[in-house]
């Protein structure tokens, strides 16, 4: 990508506190119009990293611009920008329409035009109806979107979102997302957005950048980061999988597997370099697992299947290898499945296609 397609461009970006190092050595560019989301586990550093770009914090080392200008020195309220906090932080003792005409009163727009934006946005976010009533009497998920309308109003170039869903309860988040898609669609405006949820993430973002321990780990559409995770860390993070212990070793064609203790024999992508003689772990998602082999579903192993945990459209069965090691086999609702029997054995199949072969101290 080159910088002329980025709305934000950071490189090689750090933050210290005192002596703490939050954030090392980021790089990330962000295209105008797109659903950026920062994701990884509490204390990784996503809220600092988006406190950079809001300008509540300054960078120790790096570089940091907004739409080709340097953020040295510039404040938040003087960078292209708004922000939606978990919270809301909306006026209780103004209604939802006085909540979103609110900046474009501090700016001292005329009358007029105050009034044809605050309409707009109302539309937008479906909450004309609601317009003359007060914060107190709205749900969640309608404070949510009076909080969004509010920040959009202003027509920033982007929209910081620090984990603003998180107040919600399930049902309403997933509500919530299809809504901020479709308000994205409409206003075109550059969202990045603050989630520990792998779920917010994939149903959001048209990428997904992961951090981990103040770095960047990988920076993917959705589809990608769960089909190819480049670490360890990134498979166990995004979605469920499977991972066996296994030593690496030279196979007859040249190539290079591994084997697991009950000699069952893993081959797969390696992200990361292996040699001879490692230990590693392979990993297998639990929807990547079949009881009939195929022309792709070549390699297998015996399992026993101990349990089942049934979760309506799909379930998870409990299966427990002749050495003991317990892995997850899901199975959409209908799929031909061996009955749940401490006693019998079945064979379980994968393609090395969904195979990632990982070193196994690393993470
Ligand atoms: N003002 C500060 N002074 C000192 N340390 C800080 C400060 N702000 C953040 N940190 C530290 O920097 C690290 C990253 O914090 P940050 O809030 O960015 O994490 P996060 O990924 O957003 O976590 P969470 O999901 O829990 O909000 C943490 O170890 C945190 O304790």
């Amino acid at each position: 990508m080159t910088t002329a397609d980025s709305i934000i461009s950071i490189a090689n970006v750090g933050k210290k506190f005192g002596t703490y190092q939050a954030l090392h050595g980021i790089d990330l560019e962000v295209r105008k119009g797109e659903i950026v989301t920062l994701l990884g586990p509490s204390g990784c550093g996503k809220t600092t990293l988006m406190r950079l770009i809001a300008g509540f914090e300054d960078v120790t080392s790096g570089n940091l611009r907004i739409g080709g200008k340097d953020m040295v020195g510039v404040p938040p309220e003087k960078r292209p920008i708004n922000m939606v906090f978990q919270r809301y932080a909306l006026f209780p003792h103004l209604d939802v329409y006085e909540n979103v005409a609110y900046g474009l009163r501090v700016r001292r727009l005329p009358a007029a035009e105050i009034e044809s934006k605050v309409r707009r946005m109302l539309d937008i976010v479906q909450l004309s109806q609601l317009s003359q009533r007060y914060i107190n009497e709205l749900s969640g998920g309608q404070c949510q979107r009076v909080a969004l309308a509010r920040a959009l109003v202003n027509e920033p170039q982007v929209l910081l979102m620090d984990e603003p869903l998180a107040a919600l309860d399930l049902k309403i988040r997933q509500t919530m997302l299809e809504e901020m898609k479709r308000i994205h669609a409409a206003t075109g405006t550059t969202f990045i957005y603050v989630t520990h949820d792998q779920d917010e993430a994939m149903i959001l973002s048209d990428r997904i950048v992961l951090l981990n321990k103040g770095e960047v780990v990988q920076i993917d559409e959705p589809h990608q980061m769960y089909a190819e995770p480049k670490s360890l860390f990134a498979a166990k993070f995004l979605g469920e999988t499977n991972l066996f212990p296994v030593r690496m070793v030279a196979m007859a064609d040249g190539s290079s597997g591994s084997v697991h203790a009950t000699g069952a024999v893993f081959t797969g992508k390696q992200p990361q370099p292996l040699k001879e003689g490692d230990s590693a772990l392979a990993s297998i998602r639990p929807e990547a697992l079949y009881f009939a082999a195929s022309e792709r579903h070549r390699q297998s192993f015996k399992a026993r299947i101990t349990d089942e945990l049934f979760i309506g459209s799909r379930s998870f069965l409990t299966a427990q290898l002749t050495n003991g090691d317990r892995f997850r086999i899901q199975i959409q609702r209908g799929t031909a499945c061996p009955p749940v029997s401490p006693e019998a054995q079945v064979d379980v199949f994968w393609s090395p296609e969904d195979v990632s072969i990982y070193p196994a101290a690393l993470t």
